[in-house]
């Protein structure tokens, strides 16, 4: 099946700014003020079913962190998928949200002691939460803890991707145990807890051109796979260790990539699941392929909206200053990443933006960082002041990335079921800057 056919059942394969309805987000911004994230769970479902279509022999499990939100983790709750976790955090959501123990799994990276002691703790009540652990230390820390539970251990397949150095993990030192050691870890860490699997992640927005690295890591997962369920005296690992393990599954990650670039071709996703497949070879019996996509699942479900309030003309070009900045999307400043922008218009008394030239403008936030800008020398609707932009494909590490920087409290959210708009996470108030501050009357400052 094509992604098109998949289309009748899960909608269009990317959703566009430009295919947003301005009046709708008009109205929600004038009920609700800016800036704003607008997330539509409708098409949050799409996103599943098209996944759920594209990989139907494989358990999806969705990363969390690429959106928290408790109405967006109950409705991919309720499309079925399971959920990936990077923190106590995020399993504390989760849970709050509805998931099952079994469907969670919990990715533990350099985990500070508190989320340890939270996962083993919840353990003993939820008795099938995974913890997916990438070092000999965190295994032994588990076992200082008397964890006796699901274990999978993450590997270091040396190939990453991604669309930024800051987000390729699959070759960073910092995530995994060395592909060349991992037969061997794995084996004495089936000695202490029930193994259950086999994880790598190559990185964050892999686009068509890097599909190779995706093939390669795969290749590799499936053929530890093999070396570990099925193995060949001769393949043993270091000190001819041979004994076959029982795993349930191999996760070869997640990082499926959207097109932020209005003309940037969207992913196969049918292509990438049949490569994915014919990489990863013939699994053991009861191995089950595993992918944990975020981005995919909600970036094109959500965008930011802005106010103009100053429209500025310099001798480097028009500077177009908005109420919405790196705290509310750090994404530009962060990686230089692109989000497309369109004028929505709302200007009094203005003509609408489609009846405007277009003008190469920088926009620009309140924060007092050269670095905070959303877009420059981009074409837009000739932008006046009072209009409103839409920044597109924001639902994915948008509000998650969000931060109180400059002292600015954190924008609203809203989501869309079925058109009908209910505000999700109200906007943070000047109060909410400091209710972590100790007080004049509390010595500690704990208690808060
Ligand atoms: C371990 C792990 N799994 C899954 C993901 C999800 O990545 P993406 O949102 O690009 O699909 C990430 C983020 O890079 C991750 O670190
Ligand atoms: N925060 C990154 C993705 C990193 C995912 C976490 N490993 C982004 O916005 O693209």
């Amino acid at each position: 099946m094509s992604d098109d056919d998949a289309a009748s059942s899960a909608g269009p394969p990317v959703r566009r700014v430009s295919d947003w309805e301005a009046g709708a987000l008009h109205e929600i911004a004038a009920e609700h003020g800016t800036p704003l994230y607008v997330q539509d769970l409708d098409r949050v479902r799409e996103n599943c079913e098209r996944l759920r279509n594209a990989f139907p022999d494989a358990d999806v499990r969705y990363a969390v962190k690429a959106h928290t939100g408790r109405s967006v983790l109950e409705t991919v709750r309720e499309a079925g998928l399971d959920a990936e976790c990077a923190s106590a955090g995020e399993v504390d959501r989760a849970l709050a949200a509805g998931f099952d123990g079994e469907r969670l799994h919990y990715t533990a990276v350099n985990p500070p002691a508190r989320d340890l002691d939270y996962v083993v703790g919840i353990t003993a009540a939820e008795p099938a939460v995974t913890v997916t652990v990438g070092a000999v230390d965190t295994l032994d820390r588990l076992a200082e803890r008397g964890y006796d539970g699901r274990i999978c251990l993450r590997v270091n397949p040396g190939v990453g991707a991604g669309h930024h150095e800051k987000v390729r993990t699959g070759a960073a030192a910092k995530f995994g145990v060395p592909y060349d050691r991992a037969a061997e870890v794995a084996r004495s860490a089936a000695d202490r807890f029930n193994l259950v699997g086999i994880h790598a992640h190559a990185g964050s927005g892999i686009d068509p051109d890097q599909l190779d690295s995706h093939r390669e890591l795969v290749t590799r997962m499936g053929e530890l796979a093999r070396e570990l369920v099925e193995p060949r005296a001769e393949t043993g690992s270091a000190g001819g260790d041979a004994r076959p393990l029982d795993l349930d599954y191999v996760d070869v990650g997640g990082g499926f990539g959207v097109p932020y670039e209005e003309d940037a071709p969207p992913l196969d996703l049918h292509a990438v699941a049949d490569a994915t497949r014919e990489a990863v070879g013939p699994l053991p019996a009861g191995v089950d392929l595993a992918i944990e996509p975020g981005r995919y699942v909600v970036a094109d479900a959500g965008v930011l909206l802005a106010r103009v309030n100053t429209v500025k003309p310099t001798p480097d070009g028009t500077v177009v200053g908005v109420d919405a900045g790196m705290t509310d999307l750090l994404r530009p400043a962060m990686y230089d990443a692109y989000h497309p922008i369109r004028n929505l218009g709302g200007a009094a008394g203005a003509t609408a933006p489609d009846e405007r030239p277009a003008t190469p403008v920088t926009v620009a936030g309140p924060i007092c960082e050269t670095g905070d800008t959303l877009c420059k020398n981009r074409s837009l609707a000739d932008p006046i002041r009072g209009d409103f932009l839409a920044v597109g494909i924001t639902g994915a590490y948008g509000y998650e990335m969000a931060n109180q920087y400059n002292s600015r409290p954190r924008p609203a959210e809203v989501t869309l079921d079925d058109g009908m708009a209910t505000i999700a996470r109200r906007r943070e108030t000047l109060t909410d800057l400091t209710t972590v501050e100790r007080t004049e009357n509390d010595s500690t400052g704990e208690s808060r």
